[in-house]
C-alpha cells in the first residue's frame, strides 16, 4: 500500500476488474530488508520507475495522470509519490482500506487478508478491523535476520483467532511433513514460495507442477503413515489433540487411535 489513497484505490479496482478476489495486504515489508546478496548481483527490481518491481503501480493510469508516463530514472520524484516503499501506514488506516473506501465497496464485500502476522495481538487487531483471514508468515526469514519463527508462533495464534478467521501458513514448507504440521497446529492453509520457483528455474512450468504435485503426494504419505485418513476431515478436526513436536517427528497412528 503507497503513499497516495487515490492511486491505492485505482489498483484494487484494476485487481478486482482483473478477475481477483480476495485481497491480500503485505505489512512486514514497507521497506526491503538488506541483502548484501542481492546487491552483489544487482538484483533490485525496484530500482528505478520502469523497473518489472514497479510496473503494476508506475503503469497505474491514476499514477500516470498525476505523473506523467516518463518518470527520470533518478529523479527521486518516484520514489516521493510511491506506490512502492517508504511508508508506514498504521493500524488506524485498516477501516479506510479494507471497508470504508475500498476493497468491500470495490468488490462487493469480498474477503481482505493481511500478510505478515506473528503475534496474537496483532492477528486479533486484524480481526477487529474486519479481516476474513490472515498469514502467519515471517517473510521467509527473507527480510528481518534473526526474526521469530512463524511456526514457533501458530499455536498461540490460532488459540486467539482460530474460531473467528482463516489462518493460512507460510515460510519454510517445504516438504508433505511441514504441511502436515501446520494444519495439525490449526492453519487452515499453506503457502509456499521458493519451493515451486526452484521447479520453474529448473524445469519452467513442467517443473513447478512437479514440485507441487511431489509435495502433495508426500503429504499423503505422511497423513497416512501418521494414521490420518484426510485432512479436512481427520487431522483439522483434530488438531487440539495433536502437540507440536519440535523433534520434527510425525505424530504416529497410536495417537490416532487416542483419538
Ligand atoms: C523472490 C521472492 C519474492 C517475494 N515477493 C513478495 C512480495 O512481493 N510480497 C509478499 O508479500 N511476499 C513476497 N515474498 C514472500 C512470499 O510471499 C512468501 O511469504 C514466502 O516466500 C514463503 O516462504 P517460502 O519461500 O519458504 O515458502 C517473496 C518471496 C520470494 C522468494
Amino acid at each position: 500500500m503507497g503513499h497516495d489513497d487515490e492511486i491505492t484505490i485505482s489498483l484494487l479496482e484494476r485487481a478486482w476488474k482483473s478477475g481477483f478476489d480476495v485481497c491480500m495486504l503485505t505489512v512486514d515489508t514497507w521497506q526491503l530488508g538488506w541483502r548484501p546478496t542481492d546487491i552483489n548481483i544487482a538484483n533490485y527490481v525496484f530500482y528505478y520507475p520502469g523497473a518489472v518491481g514497479n510496473e503494476v503501480g508506475t503503469s497505474d493510469p491514476v499514477f500516470m495522470r498525476k505523473h506523467g508516463q516518463e518518470l527520470e530514472k533518478d529523479s527521486g520524484k518516484w520514489i516521493d509519490s510511491s506506490v512502492w516503499h517508504g511508508k508506514a501506514h498504521t493500524w488506524a488506516k485498516m477501516p479506510w482500506l479494507i471497508k470504508e473506501a475500498s476493497w468491500k465497496r470495490i468488490s462487493g464485500g469480498r474477503p481482505f487478508v493481511i500478510k505478515g502476522i506473528q503475534s496474537a495481538e496483532d492477528a486479533l487487531k486484524a480481526y477487529e478491523v474486519g479481516c476474513e483471514g490472515i498469514v502467519v508468515t515471517n517473510h521467509a526469514g527473507r527480510q528481518v535476520d534473526g526474526a521469530v519463527g512463524s511456526l514457533e508462533v501458530l499455536p498461540e495464534i490460532v488459540a486467539a483467532v482460530g474460531d473467528k478467521m482463516k489462518i493460512i501458513f507460510d515460510s519454510g514448507v517445504r516438504t508433505g511433513s511441514d504441511v502436515f504440521k501446520a494444519i495439525a497446529l490449526g492453519a487452515h492453509a499453506v503457502m509456499v514460495g521458493r519451493l515451486y520457483v526452484w521447479g520453474m528455474s529448473h524445469e519452467g512450468e513442467a517443473g513447478c507442477r512437479h514440485v507441487m504435485k511431489s509435495l502433495l503426494a508426500d503429504l499423503d504419505i505422511t497423513m497416512t503413515v501418521a494414521g490420518y485418513r484426510s485432512i479436512t476431515e481427520d487431522v483439522h478436526r483434530n488438531k487440539k489433540a495433536l502437540k507440536y513436536n519440535p523433534s520434527g517427528v510425525a505424530p504416529g497412528a497410536n495417537e490416532h487411535a487416542k483419538l
